[in-house]
């Protein structure tokens, strides 16, 4: 819903302040980071968890607006940026590992997400896929390959307690969450995080694009990292990364007149 002043509700946004491009961290300390990445980087507003810059690559209009921690204030960012007219999204994003083969510092390329979270069922029923954009898993495999970063394309488990993968025993539904994680592990899950399952299906829902591109942290049998691990999976290890992924889809969409 616009507001008369033209500014949308939650991230203080209006038409012509960004364009179609949009990186999705969960942390607003993450988005000025980002921007340093742009050409141009400029500030352009925060409320709530909400933090937006903006800037060019390639001449080309992004922004970079935080969507803060979990299904529905992801869901709420995405529409209103939607309302000023974004239409690609790329959520960047901290996860822990669930496979062996995911290691600190590794990347993953999400192509979907288990929705193990609530905001989705305000949009779709519980059938329906939460499925990225092929168009975003293109730019980012390419761009992980061509700079010879190790990465892995699959699925995250979207959760909404945080603490319900770091603390089962603690809570009530122990049993539960240990059984369905387990599920997740055994159908190939690599990562856990908390914003991808909404973002994909909002995307689907308003016919946009959505991607995620996940740094690795932890172990998949939450052994404690080493310092070395813990270096490799800075998120400003898979920033350029994620730079690098837009780039390519930017560069796709002109050569298909997009
Ligand atoms: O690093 P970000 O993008 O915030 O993502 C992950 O980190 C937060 C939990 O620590 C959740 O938002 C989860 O999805
Ligand atoms: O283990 C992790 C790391 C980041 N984000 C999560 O949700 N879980």
């Amino acid at each position: 819903m616009a507001y008369s002043e033209g500014y949308e509700y939650h991230i203080h946004l209006k038409q012509g302040d960004i364009g179609r491009y949009v990186f999705l961290p969960g942390d607003p300390g993450r988005c000025e980071v980002i921007a340093q990445h742009f050409d141009n980087p400029r500030f352009v507003a925060s409320h709530r968890e909400h933090t937006t810059w903006a800037g060019e690559l390639d001449g080309v209009p992004v922004a970079v607006t935080s969507t803060g921690m979990g299904g529905p204030s992801a869901a709420i960012a995405v529409e209103e940026l939607i309302h000023v007219g974004a239409d690609t999204f790329m959520r960047v994003g901290t996860s822990g590992a669930m496979q062996p083969e995911t290691q600190p510092g590794n990347i993953a390329v999400i192509n979907a997400a288990i929705r193990d979270e609530g905001t989705g069922l305000h949009y779709l029923p519980m059938e329906f896929p939460a499925v990225a954009h092929q168009d975003l898993i293109n730019g980012l495999v390419a761009a992980s390959s061509d700079m010879g970063r190790r990465y892995h394309v699959g699925v995250s488990q979207s959760k909404d307690s945080f603490y319900g993968q770091h603390s089962p025993d603690s809570m009530p539904v122990a049993g539960r969450l240990h059984e369905r994680w387990d599920a997740w592990v055994k159908g190939g899950c690599l990562v856990s995080e908390m914003e991808c399952a909404a973002l994909f299906l909002v995307a689907s829902t308003r016919r946009v694009r959505a991607g995620g591109v996940m740094m690795v942290m932890g172990h998949h049998d939450f052994a404690p990292m080493t310092e070395e691990e813990k270096d490799a999976s800075q998120i400003g290890n898979l920033i350029p990364v994620a730079i690098e992924g837009m780039r390519r889809v930017i560069a796709a969409d002109k050569v298909a007149g997009r």
